[in-house]
């Protein structure tokens, strides 16, 4: 967490000073108005001659008090601001690196707690801890320094009393904090994802009469949530009490000692009440720092969610770098091998060793029972995910050496569940070819036999489609995806199970369409219709991990 401070450290050396030098002015202007009005009563008889030049110097120092802190506050939200954008950024680049294969595996809700919640609680330790400490560090020093110089006995106390509240108390109450603040923000992550969830499948439950049960579950899972907010605020209340009674008893340590010297006549006692002023009001910055004990184990907690993310290894390393795609000349696999790591049954791949060449120009089909392999094959295709074994080539280059920018453009994927964004239905559309024209959109529309739902919706084509198109019927979505893939330029176009919630007339007619305007486009479609692969030109079929021709 430190390390992403490192490019904005002066601006952080200049927030330490600016609140070092405010809290020390705002101690001494205390301890230079108590010298002004013992001096004022005792007319000279005291710790000094004279009290105006002691009134006016805690009057200056209690006016640089308010500049010094804003500067510190400024300073410290600029540095913690700035780090938390560039943390919003790593997260999103990061998230995009992990998608689709790994964020699966994470739950939707739980991410967007992390990107939302947990960044957010970063910005305590960006803003409030570092110079808290160090303002704290340095006032303690120097009001120790101070209490020497008066008495040796009393500077040592106060130093032992600093040392206890600024560093044991924290240090105390820090690790059973976390381990209950951590506890807090999964429950946090796991009420959300649940949440979203009964959401999504809310059609689901209710059609299965699951609802009441789902209530009943995110009952349990809300009680969760808030029996580990009410643990954290129970550790960061007795922290409080902790704190507040050992401040107390260091002031009565403190004061009975300076009597005590006073009384032996070492110390006078005027010097010893300026002092013992400057010994209290030096508390402030050290109470900050022990509250931080609790205070900051939410932050470390949100912290460790976010930089486990950020260590998660993408199931595909991108490679920006890579080798030049020129033109589609086909893809090639010999001996590919594919299991999931996290499958119990590794010793069993989901894809075996097989070969294969796909030809630019062709359509090529693949047939196999439901968890056969078929989508999995497509990824390893599209490099969602990496091959176990074997080799895969594309246009003659290793798969994982091409720039994966290229491959991008190169491969067009129509993948069962078509996601549709708040947009405009042309918008929809063109979402794989942005600068596509009006005409081009239309075209692509109508191709995909669109005209039905152009006319069904009050913009038409600039109707605004939101809350992933929940106007639209399962096989007008599955239109718009396809009218995706008529759009693109990409010289190779993945269908997995394109037609799947279409009729047979409609899915007969869209095939049809698809073929005629393939002007050159390799087709790979995955399907279990007849209908459609009786038109491809190449069948194979996937079954126990095998790629075996079928016609
Ligand atoms: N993340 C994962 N971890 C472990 N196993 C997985 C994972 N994703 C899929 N599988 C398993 O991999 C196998 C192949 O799944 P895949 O989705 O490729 O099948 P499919 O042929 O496309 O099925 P369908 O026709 O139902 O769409 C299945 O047995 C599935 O259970």
């Amino acid at each position: 967490m430190a390390k992403l401070m490192l490019p904005l450290i002066s601006v952080e050396f200049k927030a330490i000073a600016c609140g070092t030098l405010g809290h020390l002015c705002s101690i001494w202007a205390l301890m230079c108005a108590a010298g002004a009005i013992i001096g004022f009563f005792t007319q000279g008889t005291g710790l000094t001659g004279s009290w105006r030049p002691l009134a006016v110097a805690a009057v200056v120092m209690a006016l640089l008090r308010g500049p010094l802190a804003y500067g510190e506050q400024l300073l410290n939200h600029q540095m913690a601001f700035s780090t938390l954008r560039d943390i919003r950024t790593a997260v999103f680049d990061k998230m995009r690196a992990l998608a689709p294969a790994k964020l699966q595996e994470r739950g939707r809700g739980n991410l967007v707690t992390v990107i939302t919640n947990d960044i957010e609680l970063l910005e305590i330790f960006y803003a409030h801890t570092l110079s808290p400490i160090c303002i704290a560090i340095v006032t303690a020093l120097v009001n120790t320094i101070v209490l020497v110089c008066l008495n040796p006995q009393m500077g040592l106390a106060a130093f032992l009393c600093y040392l206890v509240i600024g560093l044991v108390l924290p240090f105390l109450s820090a690790k059973s904090t976390f381990r209950v603040a951590l506890a807090e923000r999964n429950a946090q992550g796991a009420l959300h994802s649940q949440l979203l969830e009964s959401l999504d499948g809310r059609r689901e439950l209710v059609g299965l009469g699951a609802a009441a049960h789902t209530r009943d579950l995110l009952a349990d899972s809300t009680q969760d949530m808030l029996d580990a907010r009410s643990d954290t605020e129970f550790n960061s209340g007795w922290n409080n009490v902790f704190t507040q009674t050992a401040t107390l008893i260091a002031f009565a340590v403190v004061a009975a000692l300076g009597w005590f010297v006073a009384l032996s006549g070492s110390v006078s006692f005027p010097a010893l009440i300026v002092a013992f002023v400057g010994f209290i009001s030096s508390f402030a910055p050290l109470v900050s720092v022990a509250r931080l004990g609790t205070g900051l184990q939410p932050t470390l907690a949100a912290a460790r969610r976010v930089f486990s993310l950020m260590d998660e290894q993408p199931a595909v390393q991108e490679n920006a770098e890579g080798l030049e795609l020129g033109a589609f000349t086909g893809i090639s696999a010999q001996g590919l091998t594919f299991s999931h790591a996290s499958s119990p049954n590794e010793a069993q791949p989901v894809i075996s060793g097989i070969s294969f060449d796909i030809r630019p120009g062709s359509v090529v089909g693949i047939q196999g029972e439901n968890g056969a392999g078929k989508s999995t094959l497509i990824d390893l295709l599209m490099r969602f995910r990496e091959r176990t074994g074997g080799n895969l080539t594309i246009s003659g280059q290793p798969i994982e050496a091409v720039r994966t920018a290229d491959l991008r453009r190169m491969e067009t994927l129509v993948s069962q569940d078509t996601f549709i964004f708040t947009d405009t239905l042309a918008g929809n559309i063109a979402i794989a070819q942005p600068d596509a024209s009006r005409d081009d959109i239309a075209q692509a529309a109508q191709q995909a036999h669109l005209t039905d739902v152009i006319a069904q919706l009050p913009g038409g084509l600039d109707h605004t489609l939101t809350a992933n198109g929940s106007e639209l019927s399962e096989g007008q979505k599955q239109r718009l995806a396809v009218a995706r893939a008529f759009l693109s330029q990409a010289p190779f176009i993945a269908l997995d199970e394109p037609t799947s919630n279409m009729d047979a007339l409609l899915e007969g007619q869209i095939i049809e369409a698809l073929l005629e305007s393939q002007a050159g486009k390799t087709y790979l479609i995955v399907s279990h219709r007849p209908a459609v692969l009786s038109q491809v030109q190449q069948l194979y079929t996937l079954e126990d991990g095998q790629l075996t021709p079928a016609n």
